[in-house]
């Protein structure tokens, strides 16, 4: 029960942040000179005053003037723009943006603080290198571009000995971590060990976004194999050079990384990323009752194609109450195109309350093309998607994706398919017919020359007045007479970082569907009209902390909702069931890590 005495020492709890918040808290270490300078969590390099300098045994180990914050900045900005400047005129792009994540990344490697501050304050230049699409090239050059360690390798190798290897890990407090095997990263595949960069990018979005300590986050690579030859061959390769594991084998390797992650940090959140299909669903299966986790392949990009298929209604000029009429072909039968769907499905019983019609406008294609009941072997998770191939006059199993937009005169192309550009022409101009009055395309592939069209390509076939958005970020389309192209970006970085931050600052204890659902919505509901009416249905990247921050805060309201929430620190949950919605969101800012030098003091 919530009771006067709890409510006065949750108001002096608060007053108690607000003063903390506004003098630098201390940072307690146990290092002290050179070993100071070598770690990136707590290095200021030219930055340390004269007074630690003293106290932490620095003197003399560092040129005597002291140069500031600011002026490190400038001096990095400035160094990046030249690079950025030098290079403009090279038509090797990926050779340019190699080059960028590497000025990034010896940064990152030195002094984390001033990483993450650049991070933040550039995120719309910076993102696409640290992240989504070049995030795919460094894993594809990962064994050339390796310098430093970062995160834990956990192989199959360690098993039997997970529990203690845990404990290898240097900081004593882990809240997030994000967690893969390689197995498919982005659209690339399988490149095994390599796959790390991208639980490494996901993380560095949530300290840029979700302002999660960078002291408390873990990327992993759970190295159980890889099942691809060139990179078995290569002699450079930095993994296992065998065979994936499968079945049980594979299982209990995962099963005990698990159990020891949850005996060292019985709170931290696991975020699973780029598994295969199979995997993919069977973990979300195993774990999801059981701790905190998701995935964010198949829940996350849910999430964030379904506020943007709500904004797309809206974009038609029709009522939200439509949605249940859109006819959408989703291209990719994988762990992406079912996750969305299940999660449209959801939406439209929610609205119709009728769960037995509510998949009947959606259409479902695979690599064999579009998937009727006749479907010999069909996985599980796509039979609810199953067409009845008389549903529509011709409508036949494995018709092609030209056919299936001629037929059935979709709303909205949705690729998931990993294979660029089957979105091509004559498609793109059969979308056109559709009659639909404002068609909507989501090329979400990753990383760019895996979409399933290009911005380009859309807005020239298909019509001026579509609605676009691709996974990897494109330019707007100048489409003559002033006019403009708007071009989204449906990534899952949209919502990743605040499900994971309103997980963490509710201290639920697994994530529901409700939590999910929430967050979407959040999503959806952040744009006006007058951006809706132009085609634009996400939000800057520009403003990514303040989306997460509602995001946030609305996925803790529903795990309160749903008494999965069991607090966080001296938050308990009857505190954050007190709180109105605007002091959630107050509540979830005050948490978010901004990355300033805080000052050194050494313990004894
Ligand atoms: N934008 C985002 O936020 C986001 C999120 C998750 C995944 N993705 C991207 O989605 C893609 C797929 O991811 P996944 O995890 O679902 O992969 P997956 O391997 O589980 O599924 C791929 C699916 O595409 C189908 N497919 C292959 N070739 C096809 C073709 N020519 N026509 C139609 N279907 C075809 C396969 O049969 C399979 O069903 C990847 O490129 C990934 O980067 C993007
Ligand atoms: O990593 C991304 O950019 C999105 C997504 O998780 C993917 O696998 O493509
Ligand atoms: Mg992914």
């Amino acid at each position: 029960m919530w009771s006067l005495t709890k409510f006065v020492a949750s108001r002096l709890s608060r007053s108690r942040r607000f003063f903390s918040s506004v003098i630098p808290r201390p940072c307690i270490i146990q290092k002290r000179g050179a070993d100071i300078l070598h770690d990136p969590w707590i290095n200021k390099d030219t930055g340390f005053p004269l007074t630690e300098r003293n106290r932490l045994g620095l003197r003399v180990l560092l040129p005597p003037r002291v140069i500031s914050f600011e002026q490190q900045y400038a001096r990095f900005m400035e160094s990046y723009r030249s690079l950025e400047k030098n290079t403009v005129s090279e038509s090797d792009t990926s050779h340019v943006a190699l080059a960028k994540w590497r000025i990034l990344n010896r940064l990152h490697d030195r002094n984390e603080t001033l990483y993450f501050r650049v991070l933040i304050d550039n995120i719309k230049d910076f993102a696409p290198i640290i992240y989504t699409p070049t995030v795919g090239l460094v894993c594809q050059n990962y064994s050339g571009l390796f310098r430093r360690p970062r995160g834990m390798y956990f192989s199959a190798k360690d098993k039997g000995e997970m529990m203690s290897m845990i404990y290898n890990w240097p900081a004593q407090m882990v809240d997030m971590i994000v967690l893969t095997d390689g197995s498919r990263i982005l659209g690339l595949g399988d490149l095994g060990v390599h796959g790390i960069g991208i639980p490494i990018g996901k993380l560095d979005m949530y300290v840029a976004a979700a302002g999660l300590n960078p002291q408390r986050i873990l990327p992993v690579m759970l190295d159980v194999g890889t099942n691809n030859l060139k990179l078995i061959e290569d002699p450079l390769y930095l993994g296992l050079r065998q065979p994936r594991l499968e079945g049980e084998e594979y299982l209990s390797t995962i099963d005990e990384f698990i159990e020891a992650v949850l005996t060292r940090w019985p709170k931290a959140i696991v975020q699973f990323e780029d598994f295969q299909m199979k995997w993919a669903f069977e973990t979300l299966k195993r774990y999801r009752e059981r701790f905190c986790m998701f995935n964010d392949d198949i829940q996350g990009t849910a999430g964030v194609a379904l506020a943007g298929l709500l904004g797309t209604v809206r974009a038609q000029g029709r009522s939200l109450d439509d949605f249940p009429n859109q006819k959408i072909v989703v291209v990719g039968a994988g762990s992406a195109g079912l996750g969305v769907l299940s999660m449209a499905v959801q939406a439209v019983v929610r609205m119709t309350g009728n769960a037995e019609t509510a998949a009947q406008k959606f259409f479902l294609l695979d690599k064999d093309g579009l998937i009727t009941k006749e479907r010999k072997n069909l996985d599980p998770a796509a039979v609810p998607f199953a067409k009845d191939p008389g549903l529509i006059a011709g409508l036949r199993d494995g018709d092609s994706l030209l056919e299936v937009v001629k037929k059935v005169k979709p709303d909205v192309l949705l690729g998931l398919s990993g294979v660029g550009g089957v979105f091509n022409e004559e498609v793109l101009k059969a979308l056109r017919e559709s009659g639909s009055n404002r068609p909507a395309i989501f090329a979400m592939s990753n990383p760019t020359m895996n979409a399933e069209c290009t911005a380009v390509e859309a807005f020239k076939h298909a019509g001026e007045n579509i609605v676009f958005a691709s996974g990897s970020p494109f330019e707007n389309v100048q489409l003559g007479n002033g006019k403009v192209g708007y071009v989204n970006q449906a990534n899952n970085m949209y919502l990743f970082p605040g499900i994971g931050l309103g997980a963490l600052l509710s201290g639920a204890c697994i994530i529901t569907d409700d939590m999910l659902q929430a967050a979407a919505e959040c999503l959806a509901s952040y744009m006006t009209d007058q951006d809706i009416e132009k085609g634009i249905l996400y939000p800057s990247i520009n403003s990514i902390r303040d989306i997460t921050a509602k995001v946030g805060a609305s996925v803790v309201r529903a795990a309160v909702a749903e008494e999965v929430a069991e607090g966080y620190g001296k938050v308990d949950p009857e505190e954050l069931a007190y709180m109105s919605k605007e002091e959630t969101v107050e509540y979830v800012r005050r948490n978010m890590w901004y990355p300033n030098y805080s000052p050194l003091v050494q313990k004894k």
